[in-house]
């Protein structure tokens, strides 16, 4: 294990507000322009060691490009993001290099390498950023395709045996397999069913219980959503907001949703249209 790992175990999972070092990441003032489209603009977040984050909002508004943005792989157009009190633009490729290791990626389609077996796939990111024997590789792997809940035979088969929902427990083991101080999960639950929508989600949980980990979820799944985080960001489209307003709707905890002030937040949460009906008529009539 890593020192900069061995030191982020000895912190608070609880940090006191006002502690310099409560913050993992801090957005500044973050905007992203694509070609003259703005999607992202003036976004200030901070988020705290241990903390986890549900990112939510309609298809479109940002989520993935704020996720991306946030663990320095798409470049602000203006502002900057903080990794553990260093900006992105300011680390050394080498720096950004060692920075990236010390986050996990749960992709949207589990990601695996349809060539590999299972167990190449997770023993993957260890056989990269690490120099150990080969018992140890074994071990590790083995250890955590038991704990997302996967028998020892599934690691001599390959992704395309395998069901949606065992490929992303994959996808899981083969992120953790480093024990990230981030990790971040694009979708989870996408296409899944109710039943291993939840296993997805206790493994989360799970995972938050074994080590002190940050994460950030994105989903549409609003189940997920109340029952991973404990901190809940709901982004919305820029071009649908009048100038003043922020970006950021909500951000609050998982059970004052329902409750929030901004009807926009209540009705993305209890899945109404509301007038974006009329609105999607009125724009076919233009
Ligand atoms: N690399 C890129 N170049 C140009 N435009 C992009 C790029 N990546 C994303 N976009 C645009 O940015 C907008 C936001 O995309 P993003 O993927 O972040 O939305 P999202 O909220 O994650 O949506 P969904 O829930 O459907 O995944 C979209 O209009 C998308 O077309």
């Amino acid at each position: 294990m890593s020192s900069d790992n061995d030191y982020e175990y000895e912190l608070d999972p609880e940090p006191k507000p006002g502690d310099a070092s409560e913050s993992l990441i801090v957005v500044d003032d973050l905007s992203v322009v694509f070609q003259k489209q703005t999607i992202l603009q003036d976004i200030n977040v901070s988020i705290l060691r241990g903390q986890t984050i549900a990112v939510i909002g309609e298809s479109g508004c940002g989520k993935t490009v704020f996720m991306k943005t946030l663990v320095g792989l798409i470049q602000p157009t203006q502002g900057s993001i903080s990794f553990d009190g260093r900006r992105f633009d300011e680390m050394s490729m080498t720096e950004l290099t060692r920075t990236r290791k010390r986050f996990g990626f749960v992709f949207q389609n589990a990601a695996l390498f349809d060539s590999m077996s299972i167990f190449e796939n997770v023993a993957f990111p260890l056989r990269q950023n690490e120099v150990v024997a080969e018992s140890e590789v074994r071990d590790r792997v083995m250890q955590h395709l038991m704990e997302v809940g996967l028998p020892s035979e599934v690691a001599r088969k390959y992704p395309a045996e395998l069901s949606g929902g065992m490929r992303k427990r994959v996808g899981l083991a083969r992120a953790l397999i480093l024990e990230p101080e981030l990790v971040v999960y694009d979708e989870p639950t996408t296409g899944l069913d109710p039943i291993m929508s939840d296993v997805i989600n206790e493994l989360i949980l799970e995972t938050r219980r074994r080590y002190p980990v940050t994460s950030i979820v994105v989903t549409h799944d609003m189940h997920t959503a109340r029952k991973v985080s404990d901190r809940v960001l709901m982004f919305y489209p820029r071009r649908r907001l009048s100038p003043h307003e922020s970006q950021v709707l909500f951000d609050g905890s998982p059970s004052d949703l329902e409750h929030a002030d901004d009807r926009r937040v209540r009705q993305f949460v209890r899945g109404e249209a509301g007038e974006r009906l009329k609105e999607m008529s009125l724009q076919s009539e233009g």
